[in-house]
């Protein structure tokens, strides 16, 4: 069954003489359980897909549905208790003035959750860190560990799919290896569904079971890993993408 399906995805962003065509006519789907990555260069409209999937941009044509329901249809609580998003920078997702137990807490309390202090301690074991972190405020963790924290936020309404933007990238390169295996970690042991943009071929290869090229608004070409392996692509960035990918694994 398919997690993810988009159809036809467009929108136009900017306003009056500077709107601009963003997405063209966007299509893919991913899989239940299954990890996606979109990639392609800079301002071809990677991280406007997550956006639109995330529902932080909502003047979008076509169809984007989750689980065979359309978003359109979903009331945002419920939205909310099915796809998360994991930002490049944790305080995306974290307030610097308030405490772990707060942002972890207010997901629970808008949803009226029960057991929430069960809840946030299993978030943040699940994510590698102790309940005693439950007491400090973002400033006072490592990148690594706050990006643990934005983790267990995204977590803690127990979704089934993540959208993923960078997750790594403004990670000292010292953790990034850390986060990337506990993000691989958590896939396998909930049958998580990832939708991540990463420019980083590290991500890329230990993540992404498929991938989509994007260029200028469009996915050029969806290649899944023994594609990658083989090296046949027609699309020029990405035949660039698996030589690198190459010399990345030859090099590891
Ligand atoms: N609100 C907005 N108004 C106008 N243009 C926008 C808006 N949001 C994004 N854009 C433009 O849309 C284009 C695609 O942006 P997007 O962030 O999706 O690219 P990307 O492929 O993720 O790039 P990068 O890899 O550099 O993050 C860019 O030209 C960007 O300036």
């Amino acid at each position: 069954m398919s997690a993810i399906e988009i159809e036809d995805l467009s929108i136009s962003l900017g306003v009056g003489v500077h709107a601009k065509r963003i997405l063209g006519g966007v299509n893919f789907s991913v899989e239940k359980g299954e990890s996606f990555g979109l990639v392609g260069e800079s301002g071809s409209g990677k991280s406007t897909v997550l956006r639109c999937v995330a529902r932080l941009l909502n003047a979008w044509d076509g169809r984007i549905a989750i689980n065979n329901k359309a978003v359109r249809d979903t009331p945002q609580d419920e939205y909310c208790r099915t796809v998360q998003m994991v930002f490049q920078d944790p305080y995306g997702s974290l307030h610097p003035r308030q405490s772990i137990q707060t942002a972890l807490q207010e997901p629970l309390r808008i949803q009226r959750m029960d057991r929430h202090q069960e809840r946030m301690e299993q978030a943040l074991i699940e994510v590698g860190l102790t309940p005693a972190f439950l007491q400090r405020y973002p400033h006072e963790l490592s990148g690594g560990q706050r990006q643990r924290v934005a983790i267990a936020r995204a977590l803690i309404l127990d979704p089934s799919v993540l959208l993923l933007d960078e997750p790594t990238s403004a990670l000292d390169v010292s953790v990034q290896a850390e986060v990337l295996n506990l993000l691989s970690e958590l896939r396998a042991r909930k049958g998580l569904t990832y939708l991540l943009v990463s420019h980083d071929l590290a991500v890329i290869d230990h993540m992404c079971d498929r991938l989509a090229v994007m260029q200028h608004g469009h996915i050029v070409e969806i290649l899944d890993r023994a594609v990658l392996s083989t090296g046949r692509a027609t699309d020029p960035y990405a035949r660039e993408l698996i030589r690198a990918s190459v010399e990345y694994d030859q090099a590891v």
